[in-house]
């Protein structure tokens, strides 16, 4: 799939970061503890561990599943 803009607007399933890392859970505070969650961003559809971006960023993003690397942008192509 692919993200039109920046992507705030992107409701596609890809959890998957630039490089290769798995997302991090919006809903789950690990490895990295953070502000964007469901409840504070009820409109951004931060489901599961889909890229998004809820933060008007350039791009769709997540927090990653690596400690060592709090977010990363995601694999996904501009339309
Ligand atoms: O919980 S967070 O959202 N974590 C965070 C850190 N960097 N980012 C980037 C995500 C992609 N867009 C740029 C900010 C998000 C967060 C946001 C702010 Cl304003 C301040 C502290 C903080 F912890």
């Amino acid at each position: 799939d692919c993200f039109t803009e920046n992507g705030y607007d992107y409701r596609g399933t890809t959890s998957v970061t630039v490089s290769g890392r798995r997302c991090q859970e919006w809903d789950y505070p690990e490895p990295h503890n953070h502000s964007k969650t469901p409840h504070n961003y009820p409109e951004a559809g931060l489901v599961g561990n889909y890229c998004r971006n809820p933060d008007n960023d350039r791009a769709p993003w997540c927090f990653t599943t690596d400690p060592t690397v709090r977010w990363e942008y995601c694999r996904i192509s501009k339309c």
